[in-house]
């Protein structure tokens, strides 16, 4: 563990954000963020929609100027590192050409790259092989995401952005995205992606950044996260009429939910909650007390924010 700290401090970031904003009009879509992603990570970047995720990677990307900061990629800009080949890059929305088939859509990212991979292992690591010759116009949406990730990957390139890169794809596809994804970064790259699908950030991340109105809310493993939520959830059954008011003055409760004999709440002293449930002299049934999971934990971290700034 010591080994690996060392490591972290005395290398270039691969990216390393220092107190950039971002404003349009007047939106504060990214606000003083501050940020380093070190080699080998898996970062996934969660926040609500608007959080200023997307903006964040168009900056990385230098697809955007910041209006203050300096964001700095292997030590220098986005665009030197971009033209260097050491980035690879998927968009939400980026607008594929439409009159090309998938082979030449490819072909041109391979030609473009300078570290790039033959096309047909582009082709086949992208699982496309089989649509290469269908005109990109004519794609589904998941397809569609595939050939984005083919172009991300079309070179040896040292970090890896995704904007959502799952979405729209089925099951199947998004299980085999992501056994190709831990390939990628199990060779050393860093993989930094934004995501709405929280059990793919808990299962693939090894670093969970949160943002909140363009700013860092939360930065740790899936645990620490879930571990700063503070909260644990409480179930339990209780026969007969529920007296619903006393059970909702329980202690340190953030949330209950009553739905027929069955009792669902969260308590940041899940403890005393219950102490103070045997307390009103009923008998739980069925009673599992169990630690949030990161969905859940995001959700409460998130709310706590809003109700701050109201
Ligand atoms: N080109 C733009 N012009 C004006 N406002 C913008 C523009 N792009 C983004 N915004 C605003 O900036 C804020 C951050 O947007 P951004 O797309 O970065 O968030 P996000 O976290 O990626 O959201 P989502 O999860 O919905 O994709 C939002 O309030 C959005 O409306």
């Amino acid at each position: 563990m010591v080994l690996m700290t060392t490591t972290a401090t005395t290398t270039t970031p691969v990216v390393g954000f220092d107190q950039v904003s971002k404003t349009y009009g007047d939106v504060r879509a990214v606000d003083g963020l501050t940020l380093a992603l070190h080699p080998g990570e898996t970062v996934a970047l969660l926040g609500p929609n608007g959080a200023g995720k997307s903006t964040a990677l168009d900056l990385l990307l230098g697809l955007r100027q910041a209006d203050s900061g300096t964001v700095r990629v292997f030590g220098s800009s986005p665009r030197e590192a971009i033209v260097a080949g050491r980035v690879g890059a998927m968009l939400q929305s980026g607008g594929l050409m439409d009159e090309v088939t998938v082979a030449e859509l490819v072909r041109l990212a391979c030609d473009l790259h300078p570290k790039a991979y033959p096309l047909t292992e582009v082709l086949a690591r992208a699982d496309i092989a089989q649509i290469a010759d269908r005109k990109v116009n004519k794609l589904s949406g998941g397809q569609a995401q595939r050939v984005r990730f083919a172009l991300a990957t079309a070179g040896d390139s040292d970090l890896i952005v995704l904007d959502e890169p799952t979405t729209g794809m089925d099951v199947s596809a998004r299980q085999s995205f992501w056994a190709t994804m831990r390939e990628q970064a199990d060779q050393g790259r860093t993989v930094l992606f934004a995501t709405h699908y929280l059990e793919e950030a808990d299962a693939i991340a090894d670093r969970v950044l949160v943002l909140h109105r363009g700013r860092l809310l939360a930065d740790g493993t899936a645990a620490e996260i879930k571990a700063k939520a503070g909260a644990r959830k409480v179930a339990f059954d209780l026969d007969g009429e529920i007296d619903e008011a006393p059970i909702r003055e329980l202690p340190f409760l953030t949330s209950v939910d009553i739905s027929g004999q069955t009792i669902r709440i969260q308590s940041t002293d899940a403890d005393a909650t219950v102490h103070a449930l045997y307390g009103l002299g009923v008998y739980p049934r069925n009673l599992e007390v169990a630690g949030l999971g990161l969905e859940q934990a995001f959700v409460a971290i998130t709310a706590a924010e809003e109700a701050k700034s109201k």
